[in-house]
């Protein structure tokens, strides 16, 4: 089970055909009837996620679309803030249920696309995009928006801002990789065991992963088996609970530039 209330982020990484697109399929059957609204980042022109669009409240499959559906992201963990600062309270759980946001949860699909620039013109909107993330990240968790970060190559080689958002991304699936760099990144910083075990998974074993959830151990596991067709029948079968934007976002002043500062880390950019 993947439960973002103690977990608010994961990484589940994999080689081709090791059974990633398999288990989002599964968490968009498992959300698709919940009060929750998801949204999508889907660099490989939105085809992994577009069959499920009707339970999406956006879908960025374009990078400028990425930036854009981060800014509001953003925008509506600040009025998520000011909320709980208005009510005394720390995060989304404790405030009144009557008030309280719908989570939203963030399906980014192959990531390694967020942060691959075509030509060194995309460097800043690159450098942009992956602060961003990494400050939805890291102020998303106590304000109900959490992420789903996949890869099928996830190595250091991104850039730094892989690296910090992955220390953000506690929770963690690593399906069969082919390189170590995947693995390392996903497991690396974990029990050694861990990497060794992600390495054993053999390629007819599709949906067999390391993961890493509450408890911060270790199992390997396998994930419960739904096709594209099933997530999509679920998509479509509870379209009618796919809040539009202006519904997801609340009316409460954002807080100051200053005080969002505050509340971030030291070592976060600006
Ligand atoms: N949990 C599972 N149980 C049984 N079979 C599975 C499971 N997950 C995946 N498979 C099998 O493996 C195949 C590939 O899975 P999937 O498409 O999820 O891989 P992927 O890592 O997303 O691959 P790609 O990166 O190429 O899209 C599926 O079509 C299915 O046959």
């Amino acid at each position: 089970m993947l439960d973002f209330t103690p977990v608010p982020h994961w990484l589940n990484t994999g080689a081709t055909q090791s059974g990633k697109s398999t288990l989002v399929n599964a968490l968009i059957t498992g959300l698709a009837s919940q009060p929750v609204t998801l949204v999508g980042f889907d660099l490989k022109g939105g085809v992994e996620l577009t069959p499920y669009s009707k339970r999406l409240t956006a879908l960025a499959t374009e990078r400028a679309e990425c930036g854009h559906l981060l800014n509001d992201l953003m925008t509506e963990v600040k009025r998520r803030m000011a909320l709980c600062r208005d009510h005394k309270v720390r995060n989304i759980w404790r405030l009144p249920e009557t008030l309280r946001p719908v989570p939203v949860v963030v399906l980014v699909d192959e990531v390694a696309e967020l942060f691959l620039m075509a030509h060194k013109g995309e460097k800043d909107e690159v450098a942009q995009t992956a602060t961003q993330l990494l400050r939805l990240a890291q102020l998303g968790r106590a304000f109900g928006v959490y992420l789903f970060v996949c890869g099928q190559r996830v190595g250091s080689d991104l850039g730094p801002g892989v690296t910090a958002l992955r220390s953000q991304l506690s929770g963690r699936v690593c399906h069969r990789v082919n390189d170590p760099e995947t693995a390392n990144m996903t497991l690396g910083d974990a029990d050694p065991a861990a990497l060794v075990a992600s390495r054993q998974i053999p390629a007819n074993m599709p949906g067999t992963a390391i993961v890493i959830g509450e408890d911060g151990r270790w199992y390997r596991a396998p994930s419960v088996y739904v096709t594209e067709e099933q997530a999509e029948h679920a998509a479509e079968t509870y379209a009618d609970l796919t809040p539009t934007w202006a519904e997801v976002t609340t009316t409460v002043e954002p807080v100051t530039h200053d005080e969002l500062n505050a509340l971030l880390p030291e070592s976060a950019p600006a």
